[in-house]
C-alpha cells in the first residue's frame, strides 16, 4: 500500500532514471497528448464504475486515474507543490 505522495516520489524516480520495462517511462516517452488521453480514458472508466460496478472495481479505477494524473503532471514537469498550493 502507498500514498499519493509516495507514488509521486516513485514515479519521479522513474522519470529521472527511465528504467527499461517501466510502464511510467514508456508513458512519459509517449508524450503529453497520449498522457492526456489516458487521463480522459481512466476518468470515463471511473464514471462507469461509479454508476455500475462494485466498490472494489471503483477503487481500482480511481487508483488508475490517480496514476495517470501523476504521469501527466510529470510529463508537464509539475510538482506536487504546484498542485497543492491550489487546494
Ligand atoms: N499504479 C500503477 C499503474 N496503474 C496503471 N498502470 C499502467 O496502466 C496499464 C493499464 O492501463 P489501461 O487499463 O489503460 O490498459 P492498457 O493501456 O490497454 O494496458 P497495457 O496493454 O498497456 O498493459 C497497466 O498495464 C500499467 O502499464 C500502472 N503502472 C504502474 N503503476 C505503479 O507505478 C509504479 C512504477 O511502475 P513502473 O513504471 O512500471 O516501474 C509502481 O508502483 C506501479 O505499481
Amino acid at each position: 500500500m502507498k500514498t499519493f505522495d509516495e507514488l509521486f516520489a516513485e514515479l519521479s524516480e522513474r522519470a529521472r532514471t527511465r528504467p527499461e520495462g517501466s510502464a511510467t517511462a514508456a508513458a512519459l516517452a509517449a508524450g503529453v497528448h497520449a498522457q492526456g488521453k489516458k487521463v480522459l480514458e481512466e476518468a470515463g472508466e471511473v464514471w462507469i464504475a461509479a454508476e455500475h460496478e462494485s466498490d472494489e472495481r471503483l477503487a481500482e479505477e480511481v487508483s488508475q486515474l490517480l496514476y495517470r494524473v501523476q504521469v501527466l503532471m510529470l510529463g508537464r514537469g509539475l510538482t506536487l507543490e504546484d498542485v497543492y498550493k491550489h487546494l
